[in-house]
């Protein structure tokens, strides 16, 4: 299976404090990928030298085949963001805000479309700011997938989702995977983190702690549930005597 992702020994200091420490990962195409780990554990830095947003201070990334830092116009065409808050204009419409994602990109997703899959179908003639918290996060994975990318980030997938809301994101990305799509994501929500994602790696002050999926995580520290091995792994909990 081909490496859609590829960080070798990535190092990341805010001053003294060593954000992300030597992580290596892999991730392949069309899979899932979770980076999964307690508040300030180091996923957002990661994802933003991963983007090329940030600079790392040592490590070498790639993406697509691509360097971040030197082929952002093609990986920009390629890959789709999910921001937690974007930087619109305040009076700006749904419809227009998605109309201006779309003209950047060579071949757009149909915006309404998508709009209609994630439920706000009935909201693209509102302001954006006018919509609720959860509609917005939504609106956000629509943006991230209106480049109609080989890729996506997804950081916090569905915090501040209602429950149906939750279920049908996950229903949609396991089609979009299904049709080839690749999925990074973050999330603190571990019925979520089984339900979708094909591999997962737990930082703990920025250091990967394990590699792997569910069943082996869950398996290796002999518990049942997903949500206590991850406790324990990422150092949420103390662990069992
Ligand atoms: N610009 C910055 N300047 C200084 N410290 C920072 C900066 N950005 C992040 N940090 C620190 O780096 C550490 C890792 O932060 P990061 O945002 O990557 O964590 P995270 O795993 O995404 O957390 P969360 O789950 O809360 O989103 C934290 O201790 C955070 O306070």
């Amino acid at each position: 299976m081909q490496t859609v992702i590829n960080v070798e020994q990535l190092s990341k200091s805010y001053g003294n404090l060593l954000a992300v420490d030597k992580l290596s990962l892999s991730v392949k195409r069309g899979t899932v990928y979770g980076l999964l780990g307690a508040n300030g554990a180091g996923k957002s830095t990661t994802i933003e030298c991963i983007l090329g947003t940030k600079n790392a201070d040592s490590g070498t990334i790639s993406v697509l085949g691509c360097n971040p830092k030197k082929d952002r116009n093609s990986l920009f065409q390629n890959v789709g963001v999910q921001f937690q808050e974007g930087d619109y204009q305040p009076e700006i419409k749904v419809s227009e805000l998605c109309e201006e994602t779309a003209c950047l990109y060579e071949a757009p997703a149909d915006w309404k479309k998508l709009c209609e899959q994630f439920g706000i179908g009935n909201k693209i003639g509102n302001a954006v700011k006018s919509l609720s918290g959860g509609e917005r996060q939504r609106l956000f994975i629509v943006l991230a997938l209106i480049p109609n990318p080989e890729l996506v980030f997804l950081d916090e997938l569905t915090t501040g989702l209602d429950a149906k809301a939750r279920r049908d994101v996950w229903r949609i990305l396991t089609e979009l995977r299904s049709r080839g799509l690749t999925v990074f994501l973050t999330s603190h929500f571990m019925d979520e983190v089984e339900v979708l994602c094909d591999e997962i790696c737990i930082l703990r002050n920025g250091k990967a702690v394990f590699f792997g999926t569910v069943e082996q995580a869950k398996k290796a520290n002999k518990c049942e549930n997903f949500e206590d091995a991850y406790l324990m792994l990422s150092g949420e909990e103390v662990e069992k005597e």
